[in-house]
């Protein structure tokens, strides 16, 4: 008579086997935790939560429950896309991803269309960001349509889009209008990227680039993350704060673009002169022997700011705030470089 004859015993087997698995899940997450906190990354991947009640493992690791709620925006965030990410892969698994990719159009070159850009104009290649809403600043413009179009014709290079919902009111959806929108230049999904799922889905969606947060990813993550971009023909833009997280991701193999955000993203104060910091001495030597191309990103509103960013050996600039704000976007352009620079 097999086990199937007795539903208690089968039932008893099923619930030790799901408890295995939770234990298990809940010591991925704290090595993962442990990981980041090597690398200094002061986010925390998700709320540490308690052990599981079966939990049996070692000690010191019931002790590290340190607070379940975020100490910042930032780690807010992650935590709340650790919940949504997790229900989208439920809907939407890798498998359907991959298939879907098979007969999607090809992506367009992110970092051949900076470099064209600045080889045109002599000028910082230009990111523009449709960005609706944002946490430090509110609702920014109610509408889009069409300011893609606008910021292409102004003379972006390529675009930023905001696919996250709750904090900066974006969506795939954007992402998916302008590229049905007949935009042709490439499309960066502005994301808060922790699982590499979401890299297959903003490749389902149109996306070319993908950012990568050096806040918020171990290095490993974003060496691994990376590998997928290439694989996949997009971009990976991976975004650097201070000088440690520089000092990170100029030691990870395969990076060709980095982007210095002038904000931080924790407590969202802005200072430009972080470009002009994480750029200089031994730091912008290996990044030129690398060939690898520096965005400056947050807090561009003149001329002199691009041009003070350019002279720091800026390539190109990703720009929100200070172009998403105004009536005419083209214009704004042109009123930030201090000149028309449509091609
Ligand atoms: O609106 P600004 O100050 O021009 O900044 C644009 C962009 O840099 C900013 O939106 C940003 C930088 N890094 C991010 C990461 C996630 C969301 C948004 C961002």
């Amino acid at each position: 008579m097999c086990i199937h004859s007795f539903p208690l015993i089968q039932a008893k087997l099923d619930e030790n086997a799901e408890n295995a698995l939770k234990v298990k899940e809940w010591e991925v997450g704290m090595f993962q935790n442990e990981m980041a906190v090597s690398q200094r990354i002061k986010i925390r991947r998700r709320s540490p939560t308690e052990p599981p009640t079966h939990y049996v493992g070692p000690f010191e690791f019931q002790l590290q429950n340190g607070g379940n709620t975020p100490r910042n925006i930032l780690e807010e965030i992650v935590w709340n896309k650790d919940v949504e990410v997790t229900k989208m892969k439920e809907r939407m698994p890798l498998s359907v991803l991959k298939k879907a990719i098979e007969n999607a159009p090809p992506t367009r070159d992110f970092i051949g269309a900076l470099k064209a850009a600045h080889f045109g104009t002599k000028l910082t290649g230009l990111i523009a960001e449709v960005k609706k809403a944002s946490p430090s600043k509110g609702v920014l413009r109610e509408n889009f349509d069409p300011i893609a179009k606008a910021y292409e014709k102004g003379g972006a290079a390529c675009l930023s889009v905001l696919t996250d919902e709750k904090y900066f009111q974006g969506g795939f959806k954007n992402l998916e209008a302008i590229r049905k929108a007949g935009i042709q230049c490439p499309l960066l999904c502005k994301e808060f990227i922790i699982d590499a799922w979401q890299i297959y889905y903003a490749r389902t969606k149109g996306a070319d680039a993908v950012l990568l947060i050096a806040a918020i990813l171990p290095d490993l993550d974003i060496k691994h993350m990376t590998k997928i971009c290439k694989m996949l023909n997009m971009a990976a833009l991976v975004e650097v704060h201070d000088e440690r997280e520089m000092d990170r991701v100029l030691e990870i193999e395969g990076i060709e673009l980095i982007d210095i955000n002038n904000r931080n993203l924790e407590t969202f104060k802005v200072d430009i002169n972080n470009t002009k910091k994480l750029l200089e001495g031994e730091r912008g030597q290996v990044i030129h022997q690398k060939d690898i191309i520096v965005v400056g990103e947050s807090a561009l509103f003149t001329p002199d700011d691009i041009a003070y960013v350019q002279d720091a050996g800026i390539k190109a600039v990703l720009v929100g705030e200070s172009i998403v704000k105004q009536d005419e976007p083209g214009k704004a352009i042109s009123g930030l470089f201090g000149k028309d620079i449509s091609l």
